[in-house]
């Protein structure tokens, strides 16, 4: 017996299965009718078995059990129901992007518009322009097939995005007057937790509105789900700076190849951009607190490798080194418009630290080249396996607004397409474990110190990412 929410409920043998679930239209407005899935007399899916997900199948959180584990936690399982709780003609959808950009972003929405419409006959989708606040400060686009058809092939997002400007009451007016039923919404951790609130507003008000979130950020730093779309075109691109770096600093005297990388709070596109690389010598992320001076610390290594090989290439994350910094500037913290830090930036910093401490020691003239590729690898376009990802979320949220449920956002968990609550979401961001073994493997490819204090060690949970992303 399956059990909602979050205290679970024992089964046969005893072990503990929970499904921690999304909340659905009826939960609030139970006379509400359903009809049958359109989907079942179209011709490209009519004909495939099993098309429809079961309504009970649900994906596992945690995939790596023992023989007496408890079954754990688990989430719905995305896709197509039999039964949807909207008619084709009275859905009027919108989409709406918000903060950092992100490669992939015009897929999704190409294919929110395109699947609604040639899946579900929907006819009525519109965009809301410039993030959060488009919703009472602008004007909405009419987004048609033929308007979006060539747009996966941009980056950005053709709606537009910004940072601040949420207010709830504003956008659930605006919702609520414009006459729309379901809304699609784009974005990371911070763009969910305005997710989270509307849907609250929504449900409060009782209105027949289904808000579907999908996560968007180049930095991964979402819990639960897998990876978030972007990442991968991120890191691909983040390899061209990498290798810029290594050309360089192969090619000259005593040469330090210095990169840094997006990555506000979570290193993951420096540690896979490092892995994928193979010539990355030290990759420093704001997990893995780091020191400059002394024994272990980082210029004794930079020492070691200009000694040894003659170059090396250095990859920092944006937000590593950021307490080093404020101790030596003294700097007031400030944020962007939607409450997030502004780091200072580490890689300025640390070009300037290094090149002080040699010239100090006159014992290696160095020669040190600084590539900052900043916005290049989030405003390209999104790769070919990026594009899939897209396709799938874009449908998996619309199979789930049109099947009634709402207030969830949509991702892959161990590989699945799952409706995970926002509570889950949004509780804490996803990080770099540097106790597991995917940083070990990059320890061990860059043969850089671990910087690990024994007070830094152990005690930190796993991250629960899939097993493509920690092995
Ligand atoms: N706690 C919150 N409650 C309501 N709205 C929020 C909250 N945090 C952020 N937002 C809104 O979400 C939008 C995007 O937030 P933010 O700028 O933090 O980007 P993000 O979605 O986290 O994406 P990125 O990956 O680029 O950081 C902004 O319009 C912001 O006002
Ligand atoms: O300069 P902006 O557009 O505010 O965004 C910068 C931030 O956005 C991100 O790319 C996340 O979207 C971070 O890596 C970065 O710190
Ligand atoms: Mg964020």
């Amino acid at each position: 017996m399956a059990c909602n929410g979050v205290n679970g409920d024992s089964i046969g043998n005893g072990f503990h299965y929970v499904l921690e679930d999304v909340p659905h239209l009826t939960d609030y407005l139970p006379d509400l009718p359903g009809y049958p899935n359109p989907l079942q007399d179209n011709p490209a899916y009519s004909a495939v078995k099993q098309y429809f997900v079961n309504v009970d199948d649900a994906v596992a959180q945690n995939v790596v059990v023992q023989n007496n584990s408890p079954r754990g936690t688990h989430f719905r399982r995305a896709g197509p129901r039999q039964k949807v709780f909207f008619e084709s003609d009275e859905v009027h959808a919108c989409i709406v992007t918000c903060g950092g950009l992100c490669p992939g972003l015009n897929t999704v929405i190409r294919e929110i518009v395109c699947g609604l419409y040639h899946m579900y006959g929907v006819r009525t989708v519109v965009g809301i322009e410039g993030g959060y606040k488009g919703f009472y400060a602008r004007n909405t686009i009419p987004l048609t097939p033929k308007m979006v058809n060539n747009i996966h092939k941009r980056g950005g997002t053709i709606l537009g995005t910004s940072r601040g400007g949420h207010n709830t009451t504003k956008i659930v007016d605006s919702i609520q007057h414009r006459g729309i039923n379901q809304v699609y919404i784009l974005g990371g951790d911070g763009t969910q937790k305005g997710a989270a609130a509307i849907f609250e507003e929504i449900k409060r008000r009782g209105l027949k509105v289904a808000v579907a979130g999908i996560p968007k950020t180049i930095d991964n730093d979402i819990p639960v789900i897998d990876k978030s779309f972007g990442f991968d075109t991120a890191v691909e691109e983040a390899q061209r700076a990498i290798s810029a770096a290594h050309v360089e600093s192969e090619s000259n005297d005593n040469c330090i190849g210095l990169v840094k990388l997006m990555g506000r709070n979570s290193g993951f596109i420096a540690m896979y951009a490092t892995l994928a690389s193979r010539d990355v010598d030290c990759c420093l992320i704001p997990e893995s607190p780091f020191y400059l001076e002394g024994e272990g610390g980082l210029f004794e290594y930079i020492e070691h490798c200009i000694e040894e090989q003659g170059h090396m290439v250095i990859v920092i994350a944006e937000g590593a080194g950021q307490e080093l910094i404020l101790k030596s500037m003294h700097k007031l913290d400030e944020q962007d418009a939607s409450g997030n830090k502004l780091h200072q930036d580490v890689g300025l910093w640390i070009s300037q630290q290094i090149k002080d401490y040699f010239k100090k020691k006159k014992k290696i003239t160095i020669n040190l080249k600084y590539i900052d590729p900043t916005y290049m690898i989030r405003a390209v376009p999104s790769i070919a396996s990026d594009n899939i990802f897209c396709t799938l979320l874009a449908h998996s949220a619309i199979h789930g607004a049109m099947a009634g449920y709402t207030g969830f956002t949509v991702g892959p968990v161990n590989g699945r397409h799952a409706y995970i609550p926002f509570n889950r979401i949004i509780e804490r961001q996803n990080k770099v474990v540097i106790t597991d073994r995917m940083w070990a493997r990059l320890l061990s490819s860059t043969n850089q110190p671990s910087f690990l204090h024994p007070k830094h060690m152990g005690g930190e949970e796993e991250n629960g990412k899939n097993p493509q992303l920690n092995g």
